[in-house]
């Protein structure tokens, strides 16, 4: 059986993150994640985990102000204080609500030459403050259309980054099939490239990143083939939905029971 975590930061995305956690019980699902959980206190989301029996998958770090075009701090050579304090802000939040991991949100780049190592530097950072506190860190590729300018771009970067900080056991890779298709697909044999890196995989339809069941990946063959190649985790559904959550969960049963031998 495949198991699915609710992205909370798009579905039910009109509600407060509490009622949030109890619609996607309500739904069925797994588990839950959320991009920017901070409006919320933690002690309130960690009180709706503990009474839906949901676990939060990840959250990511504060992007800065997304309305002058940040999405991300951390690879910005003149954030270095805002990004570090993003970063102490997520992984107290996770420990606080149980959460698996933190996304570290890598940012837009201006081109700087520093921004590599600027993004290293943070990151080894953040992998000090996680493994304290028991939290794993996550990077994500992220498609140039959807996040123009974003400076972490491929799988091949996300895996050169974990092997420059020495393979670090609580650094793992978010496998976001919906970015990944676009940008090089091949997803099974790239995912089975990286295995032992990712940390969380991610799934929507392509090209529109609504439910699964449409467009150009077939969700029913590639999850199940993910989990034969190994992956243990939570499948997140990081999508837009077409019309309400409920009208279009009809995926989720499906799915859920989905094999490598089909229907
Ligand atoms: O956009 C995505 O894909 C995400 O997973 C967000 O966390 C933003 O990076
Ligand atoms: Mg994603």
């Amino acid at each position: 059986m495949l198991k699915f975590s609710a992205n909370l930061g798009f579905l039910w995305s009109d509600l407060p993150l509490v009622e949030r956690i109890h619609a996607a019980g309500a739904a069925g699902f797994d588990a839950v994640e959320d991009h920017f959980p901070y409006d919320t206190p933690a002690a309130e989301t960690r009180a709706a985990l503990a009474e839906t029996g949901l676990r939060m998958v990840s959250i990511n770090t504060r992007p800065g102000d997304m309305a002058a075009g940040d999405f991300g701090l951390a690879s910005l050579p003149s954030r270095v204080t805002e990004a570090q304090e993003a970063i102490a802000e997520a992984i107290e939040y996770a420990e606080t609500i149980g959460a698996n991991s933190v996304h570290v949100m890598a940012g837009r780049s201006a081109g700087d030459p520093a921004e590599a190592d600027t993004f290293l530097n943070n990151l080894a950072h953040a992998l000090r403050l996680a493994g304290a506190a028991g939290v794993d860190i996550l990077i994500e590729p992220l498609n140039p259309r959807d996040a123009p300018g974003y400076l972490l771009r491929s799988l091949e970067a996300a895996a050169g980054i974990c092997q420059t900080l020495d393979n670090h056991p609580g650094l793992k890779v978010m496998f976001d099939c919906y970015h990944l298709q676009i940008t090089g697909g091949d997803l099974l044999t790239r995912y089975r490239n990286h295995a032992g890196r990712i940390g969380h995989i991610q799934f929507a339809s392509v090209p529109d990143r609504t439910e699964p069941g449409t467009g150009e990946v077939n969700y029913h063959w590639l999850l199940p083939a993910l989990q034969a190649a190994g992956y243990e985790g939570f499948f997140g559904s990081e999508y837009r939905p077409k019309t309400t959550v409920e009208q279009g969960l009809g995926w989720l049963q499906s799915l859920r029971s989905a094999t490598l031998a089909g229907p």
